[in-house]
């Protein structure tokens, strides 16, 4: 790790902003961290009004007291390079959203969703008009009632489609009797949505807020969502009486805070497991956590025995939840139907398959839906031979690669395939196309998005582009063709926290976890190319809070990722996509928080390291291609820089291969 204030030094350039020759005045002076639009209160504004700036860029140098720009080189600049620089130009601007998203030829309509659903949709978000490919497979498969297991590309659309569909289904009601012993109809949770965090279950809620929001008549929220994660400002026993009172047509959760609930007797009769029609996963793999087989005949085969045997020693919280919704499937696997045996119900099925979907029906056993954008062979394995929970006689796969679908339905005629690959390999066989059909959408596939990976190595004497990034020229085309894009309001971004709040004299007096030159690396690149919104991903055990502190005390508006701030958090999720502000936003998360995050003003993505390091296996790449999921969304541009050491570069170019991706040189560094 390098010395805080180190000779360590990082030299940036002004990008293609010197090379137009559109040039004026010439400006000579010094200026801190803070004029480049880092700092919560940017003088932004009054700089654009001026073209007689200061400007420090050129060489920097990382200091302990986080103001990097110390040396200062004199730049030739235009009044129209001043604005870019001040707003955070970037080699990706916020791309408007009249995009056009692969879409099928289906209506949501023609789906089966429910026309008052549908015309609230459109004015919840007048940008979805068709569904995508994947939605109308999905939606289809979820009305239907089938288990499903789903997996296609981040930002396809998979969980906005099964929001979508599970606000369709009918809505579950059961026989009560009330305080005076009368029946009467009493309305239950229909659906559980189990996701990763706290903020995706945030973002859920949200949208159907808004879908809600826009039906006539409008039903109150909480009859149609609620969602319970950990850190509630409520109590548990006001959560489960309004669970009781007013149980949510859709209940969001994250595994930990349903178990919570659920190992009370009140908890457990407020949730309500037994009427349950449907069950999803979102992030399946993330939550069921499965060990990649080894060859039997290589040395790894040890190393597999220890991460099941780990994994069977904390089989985590949704492994739990599972096996107590589906114990009666499991129980049906463990002991199916012998028509040998003696009793009453000898002779009643022909076949096994016959009985088991006739238990599935009798004893109402709740649809389940599995989706990820990855989905390995050893969890599809440990799902099908061993976990017991899906109904293998009437499952729909659909599966997608590269735009390639492969919708397979397991029926009682057609059970489900076994085990798919003997061993997990890093790169699994590529769906490739085979007719024309398949051609076009596989095309349009790659062309989706415009996502730069890049990757910058951090060393003692300072920051390079790892050896051999390419020189990226569609950067430049993306942005002169995106063209001018609408300022967001300065007000917008006063800031809601106390940033005292993180003035912790302990950080001062400890020291850091983190590497200083990559935290500087990262300051310095988003004050040079994020334009609104960047994220930076952190190891799921480095602490939060301190990375927020480190990066403010350089200036950077930076903040924790929480959703969850009313004003603050629901303005991320926005469709305000096209909008550049004045101030732009770091927000910092580590890797446990960032699955399935939609922030549709999102340009920029920095990971700290390899993510799920050390060493590169199938679950480090899965990790980085979540990562860099939040950015390149229904065709928007986006960036993905990548700080690491020197002794980890050699991982991340072999992470970025076996995604066939090539790193780009960021421009930025010289
Ligand atoms: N049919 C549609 N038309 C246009 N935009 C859509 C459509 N469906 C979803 N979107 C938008 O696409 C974005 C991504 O959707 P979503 O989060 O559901 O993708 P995902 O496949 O679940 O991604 P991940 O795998 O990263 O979780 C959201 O902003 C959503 O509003």
């Amino acid at each position: 790790m390098g010395d805080v204030g180190s000779e360590a030094s990082v030299r940036y350039k002004l990008k293609n902003d010197f090379s137009h020759g559109s040039t004026s005045s010439l400006l000579q002076s010094s200026r801190n961290f803070e004029d480049y639009g880092v700092s919560s209160s940017s003088p932004s504004r009054m700089r654009r009004r001026t073209s007689t700036l200061t400007l420090g860029l050129g060489l920097v140098t990382p200091t302990h007291n986080g103001r990097i720009f110390t040396s200062v080189r004199t730049l030739t600049t235009s009044p129209r390079c001043l604005n870019a620089i001040t707003s955070g130009p970037g080699s990706v601007t916020p791309s408007p959203i009249d995009y056009s998203p692969p879409s099928s030829s289906a209506s949501f309509k023609s789906l089966g969703i429910e026309a008052s659903i549908v015309a609230a949709l459109r004015r919840a978000f007048p940008n979805v008009k068709r569904p995508t490919e994947v939605q109308d497979k999905l939606i289809k498969e979820l009305i239907g009632g089938r288990d499903i297991l789903l997996k296609d590309d981040t930002g396809s659309g998979k969980s906005f489609g099964l929001v979508l569909g599970l606000l369709t289904k009918p809505r579950m009601v059961i026989e009560d009797e009330d305080s005076n012993g009368e029946q009467k109809l009493k309305r239950v949770t229909t659906s559980l949505f189990i996701v990763p965090h706290r903020d995706l279950a945030y973002q859920l809620h949200h949208w159907i807020e808004r879908i809600v929001s826009e039906l006539e008549p409008s039903p109150p929220l909480n009859s149609i969502v609620q969602v319970l994660v950990r850190g509630e400002a409520k109590p548990q026993t006001q959560l489960i009486q309004e669970l009781k009172d007013t149980p949510p047509h859709i209940l969001i959760c994250t595994p930990q805070a349903f178990l919570d609930m659920h190992k009370t007797e009140e908890g457990r009769e407020a949730l309500q497991l037994d009427t349950l029609s449907t069950v999803v996963v979102d992030e399946v793999d993330y939550l069921v956590p499965t060990a990649a087989r080894k060859d039997p005949n290589k040395s790894f085969r040890k190393a597999y025995e220890k991460a099941v045997k780990k994994i069977m020693m904390h089989p985590g919280p949704t492994r739990e939840i599972l096996n107590e919704i589906y114990k009666r499937r499991i129980e049906m696997r463990q002991h199916p139907y012998d028509p040998d045996e003696e009793g009453e119900e000898k002779g009643r099925w022909n076949s096994t398959e016959e009985w088991r979907n006739d238990m599935e029906a009798e004893e109402e056993i709740p649809q389940l839906v599995l989706s990820s954008a990855t989905l390995r062979v050893h969890l599809k394995n440990y799902l099908f031979e061993e976990s017991g929970w899906l109904n293998g006689y009437n499952l729909a796969k659909i599966v997608a690669k590269n735009g390639v679908f492969r919708v397979s339905q397991q029926t009682a005629a057609n059970p489900v395939d076994e085990m798919e690959y003997d061993y997990e390999t890093l790169d699994e066989p590529a769906e490739v196309p085979v007719n024309d059909e398949q051609r076009k959408r596989w095309n349009a596939a790659q062309k989706r998005g415009n996502i730069l990976h890049s990757i910058l190595v951090v060393s003692d004497t300072g920051v390079t582009n790892v050896e051999g990034a390419a020189i990226e020229q569609a950067a430049s085309e993306v942005r002169e063709a995106e063209g001018e894009t609408k300022e967001a309001e300065e007000a917008s971004e006063e800031s809601d926290e106390d940033p005292k709040e993180y003035y912790h004299e302990k950080y001062d007096s400890t020291e850091s976890p983190f590497n200083p030159i990559s935290m500087e690396a990262i300051a310095s690149a988003f004050a040079v190319d994020v334009p609104s919104v960047g994220l930076l991903v952190i190891p799921s055990s480095a602490p939060l809070q301190r990375a927020v502190y480190e990066l403010r005390t350089m200036g950077v508006n930076a903040h924790g990722l929480d959703l969850l701030k009313e004003r603050r958090g629901k303005d991320y999720l926005l469709q305000n996509a096209d909008v550049r502000r004045a101030n732009p936003t770091l927000l910092v998360a580590t890797l446990a928080t960032t699955r399935g995050l939609d922030l549709p003003t999102l340009t920029h993505v920095f990971v700290l390291g390899v993510p799920e390091g050390p060493s590169v296996t199938g679950r480090t790449v899965d990790a980085y291609l979540h990562i860099a999921g939040r950015v390149g969304r229904f065709g928007r541009s986006g960036r993905v820089i990548s700080v690491v050491e020197e002794h980890e570069s050699a991982k991340m170019v072999r992470v970025l291969d076996t995604l066939r991706k090539k790193p780009v040189q960021f421009e930025q560094i010289i």
